[in-house]
C-alpha cells in the first residue's frame, strides 16, 4: 500500500478548547477515506488543516514523503484540492465557467493557453455538464450543477488528494444521489485519492474504502468499510450505527 498522506499527531486549539487532539491517520493512494462523526467533532477542522487553511498547533503532515510546512509552495497547494458543502465558496460569481476553469488551468500551468478550451470541455464532460455551460455564470446553474463545476475546478489542477467536506449536504435528496454517483464514476475513472467527510453514514457507505470515526476532537476508530459496517470496534461507532434506522441505499 502506497501512502498518499500521513497525518501525524495533529493538534488544533481554539483558545482553551481542543478541536483536534493528536490526530494520527494515513490515507492510502487511490482510496477514499470516509470521515464520520457528529457535528462539532472536528471533521472540518481536520480537512482545513490538511488543505493548508489552518496551521495546527502541533503535529505535521506528509504528502507522500514530503513534509507540508507552515507556508506551502504553489505546487503543494495544487496537490490538495477541497470541495466544500457550499459550492459558491469556491466559485467566483463574476466569472463564467470558462474563466473559472481557465484561471485554475493557467495559474498552475496545467496546459498551454491554446489548450485551455479543449481541456475545459473535457473537464465539463467528466462532471457530466454540457460544453455550452462554459459561457454561463455560476448563478445560472442549479445547486447540484454548481457543485459539479466546483468538482471540475478542483480536478482541473490534477491534485493528488481531493477533500470533499459534506459535498452533498446542501443539496436536495434527489440531487445528492446524482452527485454521489458522479463521485463513484470519478473514483473509478480517475483512481482518485479522497478524504470524504459526511455525518451521513449512508453516504459514507457509498463512497468509502476506509472509515475513520471522530468524536470530540479524537479519532476513535479507523477501519475498513466492510468491517466498520458489520463489526465496528468502538462503542461510539456502534452508537452511531444503531442511531441509523435503516441504511439508505445510494
Ligand atoms: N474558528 C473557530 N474558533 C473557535 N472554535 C471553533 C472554530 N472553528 C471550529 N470551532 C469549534 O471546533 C469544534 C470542531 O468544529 P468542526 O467544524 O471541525 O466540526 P465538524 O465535525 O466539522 O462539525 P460539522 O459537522 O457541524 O461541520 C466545534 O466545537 C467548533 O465549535
Amino acid at each position: 500500500m502506497e501512502v498518499a498522506l500521513q497525518v501525524q499527531d495533529i493538534t488544533v486549539r481554539y483558545g482553551g478548547f481542543t478541536a483536534l487532539d493528536q490526530i494520527r491517520l494515513e490515507l492510502a493512494r487511490h482510496t477514499t477515506l470516509g470521515l464520520v462523526g457528529e457535528s462539532g467533532s472536528g471533521k472540518s477542522t481536520l480537512a482545513r488543516v490538511i488543505a493548508g487553511l489552518i496551521t495546527p498547533d502541533e503535529g505535521q503532515l506528509l504528502l507522500g514523503a514530503e513534509p507540508l510546512g507552515k507556508k506551502r509552495s504553489k505546487a503543494q497547494h495544487k496537490q490538495i484540492q477541497m470541495i466544500f458543502q457550499n459550492p459558491d465558496s469556491s466559485l467566483n460569481p463574476r466569472h463564467t465557467v470558462r474563466q473559472i476553469l481557465a484561471e485554475a488551468l493557467l495559474f498552475h500551468r496545467i496546459v498551454e493557453r491554446s489548450q485551455v478550451e479543449r481541456r475545459s470541455k473535457e473537464l465539463l464532460s467528466r462532471v457530466q455538464l454540457d460544453a455550452k455551460s462554459l459561457d454561463r455564470y455560476p448563478h445560472e446553474f442549479s445547486g447540484g450543477q454548481r457543485q459539479r463545476i466546483a468538482i471540475a475546478r478542483a480536478l482541473s489542477v490534477e491534485p493528488s488528494l481531493l477533500i470533499a467536506d459534506e459535498p452533498t449536504s446542501a443539496l436536495d435528496v434527489s440531487v445528492q444521489r446524482s452527485v454521489l454517483e458522479l463521485f463513484h464514476t470519478l473514483q473509478a475513472e480517475l483512481n482518485l485519492t479522497m478524504l470524504f467527510i459526511s455525518h451521513d453514514l449512508g453516504v459514507i457507505h457509498a463512497v468509502s474504502d476506509t472509515v475513520a470515526v471522530m468524536r470530540q476532537g479524537q479519532l476513535v476508530e479507523v477501519n475498513s468499510k466492510d468491517e466498520f459496517f458489520v463489526r465496528p470496534q468502538h462503542e461510539y461507532s456502534r452508537e452511531l450505527l444503531s442511531a441509523v434506522p435503516k441504511m439508505p441505499q445510494y
